[in-house]
C-alpha cells in the first residue's frame, strides 16, 4: 500500500480539518504572492538586460523584425513601474484587478507555450509568429520549470501578425505524398491483342506480305484463321521488312517489338510464319535469326514450329539447347572450308547457357549479319540476364573483325540517328519479345536496350493504370479458363488428388508440386495406390526420358503426369483438360504459367489448387490483384473419401518402405 501513497503538498501550516477553507485561502494567497515575487523578478532583470539570448536566432530576428517586442517591453516596464507604485493599468482597478490581469494573462502564456509544443510535436512545419519578448519569456519559462512570466495575451496576438520566423527543427515525420509512377507511353497504351481468341479469328489470306507458299503450309497444318495475337504481329514484322532486310520503314531502324498475350494465344507461330517469310529469300546463307528460350523442352517445340514451316525453302534451322554433344552441335553451326569458315545456320534456335558457349568457342559461329533476336518468355529471359547471354550476343553481333576497324561498311552499334550513321545502310537488329507474363517494369525491360519499342497487350487499356504504382503487375488468363481452389488439409491432400482421378475420373491430368523430392513421392504414392495410370516429370529424369514421357502423355497414354514447375513453361501438350495444383504456386506468374498448359488455342480447361487454411488468404488475393477473371471455391465433401481410406493407410506403409528404398538409392532427400 506504501506504494501508492501520494503525498500532497499542503503548505507549511499544520493540517488541520476544521481550518480548510482558510488553509485554502492561505495557499491561495502564498501562490499569488511567489507569483507576482518572480513576475518582479523577471521584469527587473529585463530592465538590466533587455533581450536575453536564449533562442539565438529566433530573439534576434525578432528584435529585428519587430517594434512591437519593443513596444511590449515597455508595457511591461510600465506596468513594473505601476506596480511598484501599486497602480493598477484599468481605470478603477486596484491590486487586486492587476493580479487578475496578470494571472489571465499568466493563463494565457501557458496556453501558448502548450500551443507551440503542441506544434512542435505535431510534425507540423508551422510558421510561428510571436514577438520577441514572448519568445525571451518562455524560454525563460523553459529555464524555470515553465514558470511563465505574464504579459498581455493581446500583445502577443498582435504581435504574432507582425512578425514571422520559423522555428528551427520540427523534423518529425510527415505524411509524404504517394509518388505516382507513369509508364511510359509505349507500355500505357499497346496496341490490344483481343484475348477471346474464337470471336476474334483472322483468315489466313487477309493478312497481307505472307507468300502463297507458306499459306499453303499454314492450311496444310490446319490452319486456316490466325488467332487475334498472329494477326496483329504477324503483320508489323512483316512491314519492318518490307524494304528489305537492310532498312526498316522510311529509312529508318526497325522498332524493336513486345508482345504479352495468354498462354496458349499462339505466339509461337507470331513470330515463327514473319521470320520465315522475311529470310527465305535470302541469298547467302548467315545466322540472321536467333530465337533464346529458357529451357531444352521449349527450344525443342520452337524448333519443331521453325522447321515445318521452313521445309521446302533454303532455310537452315539449327538447334542449340545441349541435346546432342557440343561438338555435334559446332558441327550444325558452321564449316571450314579451304580455310574460310561458313555458316550452316539461318536460324538458330537456343538456351542461353549454350548459346553463350558457342559464341565463344566455336570458330566461324557468327552474329555478325544477325537480324532477328527473338526472346520468348522473355520475363524469365530477364530473370536470367544475370548470366550476361545478352550482352554477348550485343558483342558478338557488333563485332569488329581485325582489319575492320576503318571500313565503312563495319557494323556499329546504332547510336542517334544522323545523316552519316544512316549512310551506309548496315544490318539492323530487330528485339522480338514474347511472354505470358512480360513484365510492365520499365526498370526491367530497360535492361534489354529497346529501340523505340511497341507493345502488343492482351491486358486492356482501362486496366492499364500504371501498374508499378499498383502494388502488383496485371496478367493476362485464357479466356476459356475456370479456376478453382480445393480447401484441404495437409494428411487429406494424396485421397483428394485420388477422388478427382478414380471417382471423378479426371483425364488428363497434369499435377505440379513444387519441388523435385514431393513430385517423386506424389508418384509413388499414386502408383502403388493403383489405378491410375501416373508418370512424374522432372530434372531427374534425362532429356531423352522427359520427351519420351511427354509424348506418351499427349497420346493419352498417361493419365496423370505429376510434374515440378519444368513443365510449367511454354509446353505445349494437345488435349490436357485439367491442370492441378497440389502444392500452391508461391508466384504468381508460376501460377499463371502452370494454369495455362490448359485451355489453349481457345479451348476450354479447369485448373484446381489446393489449399491449406493457412495459405487461402495470401493466394486468393494474389491471384485477385494480378487480375483473375475469377477463382471458385470447391469443396470436397469427405464422405467422397471414405471408401479409399483403408487402402490409402495400406499405401502410406509401403510408401514408407519404397521411400526408404529411394533414400538408399539417393533419388529423393527427405522422408514424407
Ligand atoms: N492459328 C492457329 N490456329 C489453330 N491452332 C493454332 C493457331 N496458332 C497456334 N495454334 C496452336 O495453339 C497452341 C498454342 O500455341 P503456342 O504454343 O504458340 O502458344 P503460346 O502463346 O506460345 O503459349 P505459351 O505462352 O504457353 O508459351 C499450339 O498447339 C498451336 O499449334
Amino acid at each position: 500500500m506504501a506504494l501508492f501513497l501520494i503525498n500532497r503538498y499542503l503548505g507549511d501550516e499544520e493540517e488541520s480539518a476544521s481550518q480548510n477553507e482558510s488553509r485554502s485561502k492561505t495557499l491561495l494567497a502564498k501562490l499569488q504572492r511567489q507569483a507576482k515575487e518572480r513576475q518582479l523578478q523577471v521584469l527587473s532583470c529585463r530592465e538590466e538586460t533587455p533581450a536575453i539570448r536564449s533562442g539565438g536566432d529566433e530573439v534576434d530576428t525578432a528584435q529585428k523584425n519587430g517594434t512591437s517586442s519593443r513596444s511590449q517591453d515597455a508595457g511591461a516596464k510600465r506596468l513594473a513601474k505601476k506596480r511598484k507604485a501599486g497602480m493598477s493599468d484599468q481605470p478603477g482597478g486596484g491590486a487586486k484587478s492587476t493580479l487578475k490581469q496578470e494571472d489571465s494573462a499568466q493563463d494565457g502564456k501557458i496556453k501558448i507555450i502548450k500551443k507551440r509544443k503542441k506544434d512542435r510535436s505535431g510534425g507540423e512545419h508551422k510558421s510561428f509568429k510571436q514577438g520577441a519578448e514572448t519568445t525571451d519569456e518562455v524560454t525563460q519559462a523553459q529555464q524555470k520549470d515553465q514558470r511563465v512570466p505574464i504579459t498581455s495575451v493581446d500583445s502577443i496576438a498582435s504581435s504574432s501578425s507582425q512578425t514571422a520566423f520559423h522555428i528551427l527543427g520540427g523534423f518529425e515525420n510527415k505524411p509524404v505524398p504517394k509518388v505516382q509512377r507513369v509508364l511510359p507511353q509505349w507500355l500505357a497504351q499497346p496496341n490490344v491483342v483481343q484475348r477471346d481468341i474464337k470471336s476474334n479469328l483472322v483468315p489466313i489470306g487477309s493478312v497481307q506480305g505472307i507468300c502463297p507458299k507458306l499459306l499453303k503450309k499454314l492450311e496444310n497444318n490446319g490452319i486456316q484463321h490466325f488467332f487475334p495475337v498472329q494477326a496483329e504481329v504477324i503483320p508489323a514484322v512483316l512491314e519492318s521488312v518490307s524494304n528489305g532486310l537492310l532498312i526498316g520503314r522510311g529509312g529508318y531502324r526497325p522498332r524493336d517489338l513486345c508482345v504479352s498475350a495468354p498462354t496458349g494465344s499462339g505466339k509461337t507461330l507470331a513470330f515463327v510464319i514473319p521470320i520465315v517469310q522475311a529470310l527465305s529469300q535470302r541469298v547467302v546463307c548467315e545466322v540472321r535469326a536467333l530465337v533464346v528460350l529458357p529451357t531444352k523442352e521449349l527450344t525443342q517445340q520452337v524448333y519443331k514450329v521453325f522447321c515445318t514451316y521452313a521445309e521446302g525453302t533454303s532455310l537452315k534451322v539449327v538447334m542449340v539447347a545441349g541435346q546432342k554433344s557440343f561438338g555435334a552441335e559446332q558441327a550444325s553451326l558452321s564449316q571450314i572450308r579451304g580455310g574460310v569458315s561458313r555458316s550452316l545456320a539461318d536460324i538458330v534456335v537456343c538456351t542461353p547457357g549454350r548459346l553463350v558457349d558457342h559464341i565463344s568457342k566455336t570458330d566461324g559461329f557468327s552474329l555478325q549479319q544477325l537480324r532477328f533476336l527473338v526472346i520468348d518468355e522473355a520475363d524469365r529471359m530477364i530473370d536470367s540476364m544475370h548470366q550476361s547471354w545478352l550482352s554477348q550476343v550485343t558483342k558478338a553481333v557488333y563485332k569488329n573483325e581485325s582489319g575492320s576497324e576503318t571500313s565503312i561498311f563495319r557494323r556499329r552499334e546504332p547510336g542517334p540517328i544522323t545523316a552519316a550513321s544512316l549512310s551506309p545502310p548496315q544490318m539492323p537488329l530487330q528485339k522480338l519479345l514474347f511472354s505470358a507474363t512480360l513484365t510492365q517494369n520499365p526498370e526491367k525491360l530497360q535492361q534489354l536496350g529497346l529501340h523505340q519499342p511497341r507493345l502488343f497487350s492482351s491486358i486492356h487499356s482501362a486496366t492499364s493504370t500504371p501498374a508499378a504504382s499498383q502494388r502488383q503487375e496485371k496478367f493476362n488468363f485464357p479466356e476459356g479458363l475456370t479456376e478453382y481452389y480445393v480447401p484441404c488439409t495437409l494428411s487429406k491432400k494424396p485421397l483428394l488428388l485420388l477422388h478427382f482421378l478414380l471417382n471423378l475420373k479426371f483425364s488428363p491430368v497434369l499435377c505440379f508440386t513444387n519441388s523435385r523430392e514431393a513430385t517423386h513421392r506424389l508418384y509413388l504414392l499414386v502408383k502403388l495406390f493403383g489405378g491410375v495410370n501416373v508418370a512424374e516429370f522432372s530434372s531427374k529424369l534425362s532429356p531423352s526420358e522427359r520427351k519420351k514421357t511427354l509424348k506418351d502423355f499427349e497420346q493419352r497414354k498417361i493419365q496423370l503426369l505429376i510434374s515440378t514447375d519444368a513443365a510449367a513453361r511454354g509446353i505445349d501438350v494437345n488435349g490436357v483438360k485439367f491442370v492441378l495444383n497440389y502444392d500452391a504456386p508461391q508466384f504468381i506468374r508460376t501460377y499463371i504459367h502452370r494454369v495455362g498448359r490448359t485451355a489453349r488455342a481457345g479451348n476450354t480447361g479447369l485448373a484446381f489448387t489446393f489449399l491449406l487454411k493457412i495459405q487461402e488468404r495470401n493466394f486468393l488475393q494474389m491471384v485477385a490483384e494480378a487480375g483473375s477473371p475469377g477463382i471458385q471455391r470447391q469443396l470436397v465433401n469427405p464422405e467422397c473419401l471414405k471408401n479409399m481410406e483403408d487402402r490409402y493407410q495400406q499405401t502410406l506403409v509401403q510408401l514408407a518402405s519404397a521411400i526408404k528404398v529411394c533414400m538408399l538409392q539417393g533419388c529423393i532427400n527427405s522422408f514424407p
